[in-house]
């Protein structure tokens, strides 16, 4: 079954109190292609990629992961790696150990040697014994996505304006990661009020909220 998509979302559904977020949600993401999902403010970004996270229980629908089907709100059982708004580093630790930690809650190799080059290829390997709470928040926007060098292996990236707070080197940085994981076959779903570069990501856009209409 060669062309079957790595994630196939059939009908998803969100709503907050009476209202419907997005409703009868359509969309494939196949091996080696990148989503990029758009939309105003509060159109429902964050709850879309939650929810195929399995962090937020759709209210309608299915996600299919490769041949394998879920009722919505069961997490999907390919593995992903989801990097959020609050980067989801704890304060108090420092930034290696953080990175650590969730390598190994993740069922990663979290070694420190692994963790550190990962840290070198975000610039960071310089703060590596700073506590978290001591970044500036492009550091710890960096550090966070780390991660996706820890699971670069996961088969989908969901990420969640990866380019807040970057300056131009870190976006130049997370471009990379992004095109070696397309290339290896990887899949990517991601929000970003940041142009793209949509003809060397060869990203597929998708809007959500009244511009999806239009
Ligand atoms: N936990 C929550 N409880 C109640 N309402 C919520 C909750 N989380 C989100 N919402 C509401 O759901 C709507 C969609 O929020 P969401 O964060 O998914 O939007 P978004 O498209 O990611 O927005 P942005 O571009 O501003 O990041 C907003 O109106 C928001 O206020």
């Amino acid at each position: 079954m060669p062309d079957l998509p790595l994630l196939q979302v059939s009908g998803l559904a969100c709503r907050r109190g009476a209202d419907w977020l997005f409703r009868d949600l359509n969309f494939a993401v196949r091996s080696g292609q990148l989503v990029w999902l758009r939309g105003h403010n509060g159109s429902g970004k964050t709850t879309l990629l939650r929810a195929v996270s399995g962090l937020t229980e759709p209210d309608e629908g299915h996600l299919t992961w490769a041949a394998v089907s879920h009722a919505a709100h069961e997490p999907g059982r390919q593995r992903l790696v989801y990097v959020g708004h609050l980067n989801a580093m704890k304060d108090d630790l420092t930034v290696c150990e953080s990175l650590q930690f969730i390598a190994r809650l993740h069922g990663q190799d979290g070694s420190r040697p692994r963790v550190l080059e990962a840290l070198r290829l975000l610039g960071m390997y310089h703060r590596r014994n700073a506590a978290v709470r001591t970044l500036s928040q492009g550091q710890r926007r960096r550090a966070a996505l780390a991660r996706l060098v820890l699971e670069s292996d996961a088969a989908l990236w969901v990420l969640d304006e990866p380019f807040d707070a970057l300056d131009i080197a870190g976006i130049d940085t997370v471009n990379g990661l992004l095109k070696g994981h397309l290339a290896r076959g990887g899949s990517v779903l991601l929000t970003s009020h940041l142009p793209l570069d949509v003809s060397a990501l060869q990203a597929t856009e998708l809007t959500l909220g009244p511009e999806a209409a239009a």
